[in-house]
């Protein structure tokens, strides 16, 4: 089979400069385009050049619709606006879009899931293998626990990080949800702050930490009566995100046209 061609969203940012690296480090797959926000400083810089690798002759643009004509998937970690817009034109041209962007709205993620009817479309909070086993256990654990178990998710990312809580702690909350059988929209506490009164049982509650250069760390705990269960998982690099991204990019190749989550891709589902 020939080479899966991609385009890199966000070529520029974190997540974009290690999915270069990736790219050029992972047999049948190639670069074939370097998208940036078109107002971007780093339009016409090298992809390979930011990444560290050397010149690779592909150059960043903000032109998404060349790109696409050129390509079989599109690799998103940008930002909710860029991915909305990305969405409707990945879907247009008929490619695999992996969507990694965290803190999209509730609204928009009903029009990216509207797109799915049409389009082959890979989403999660999390993309390593780790977090998603993480998931698979925190809902099999909350399925096993009753409700004199508090529920609590904490989180710690960088300082240049923009939304709260993280994607991935939604996506523990949601797997404890689901653990429960709760809707975790009705039972989530986001934050607490002054005289907040005690602890709802059943509740689903989030704490966040920003500082330094931590890449991604969540805890979900079970605290329950005299014992506490906790469940770890600590990104050290930010290659484990890019590496499940092209995963799931290969994954997507050969599924029919829906909204698939990286649970669906490395067969964790049914855990
Ligand atoms: N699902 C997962 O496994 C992971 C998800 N993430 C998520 O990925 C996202 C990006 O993270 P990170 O790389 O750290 O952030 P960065 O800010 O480093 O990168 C985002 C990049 O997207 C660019 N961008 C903005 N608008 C557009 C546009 N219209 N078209 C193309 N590119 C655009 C930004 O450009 P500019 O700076 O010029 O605005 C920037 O270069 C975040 O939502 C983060 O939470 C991160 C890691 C793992
Ligand atoms: O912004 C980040 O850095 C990360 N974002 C994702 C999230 O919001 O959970 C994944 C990872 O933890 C790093």
């Amino acid at each position: 089979m020939s080479d899966m061609r991609l385009i890199v969203a966000g070529a520029g940012g974190r997540m974009g400069r290690t999915l270069v690296k990736a790219i050029a480090d992972t047999p049948g797959l190639t670069l074939a385009g370097a998208l940036e926000d078109a107002r971007s400083p780093l339009l016409g810089w090298d992809a390979g050049t930011l990444a560290g690798l050397g010149e690779n002759g592909i150059k960043l643009t903000g032109d998404a619709g060349a790109l696409l004509t050129q390509a079989d998937a599109v690799i998103d970690f940008t930002i909710p606006a860029a991915t909305l817009a990305l969405v409707e034109q990945a879907a247009k041209a008929g490619k695999v879009h992996v969507i990694g962007t965290t803190g999209i709205s509730a609204a928009d993620e009903e029009k990216i899931a509207a797109a799915a009817k049409t389009a082959t479309i890979v989403k999660s909070g999390n993309m390593s293998l780790g977090v998603n086993l993480l998931a698979a256990l925190t809902k099999r654990v909350a399925r096993t626990l009753d409700q004199t178990f508090d529920i609590e998710i904490l989180e710690m990312h960088h300082n240049q990080k923009i939304d709260a809580p993280s994607g991935t702690a939604l996506l523990l909350g949601h797997a404890a949800a689901d653990g429960r059988g709760i809707d975790l929209a009705k039972r989530s506490v986001r934050s607490r702050d002054g005289h907040t009164g005690a602890r709802k049982a059943g509740d689903i509650g989030f704490a966040t930490l920003r500082g330094g250069t931590v890449v991604g760390e969540h805890t979900v705990m079970f605290a329950g009566p005299a014992e506490r269960i906790e469940l770890v998982h600590k990104a050290e690099d930010r290659m484990i995100f890019a590496r499940g991204a092209l995963h799931a990019a290969q994954w997507a190749r050969n599924q029919k046209p829906g909204l698939y989550s990286m649970l669906d891709v490395l067969g964790l589902k049914d855990f």
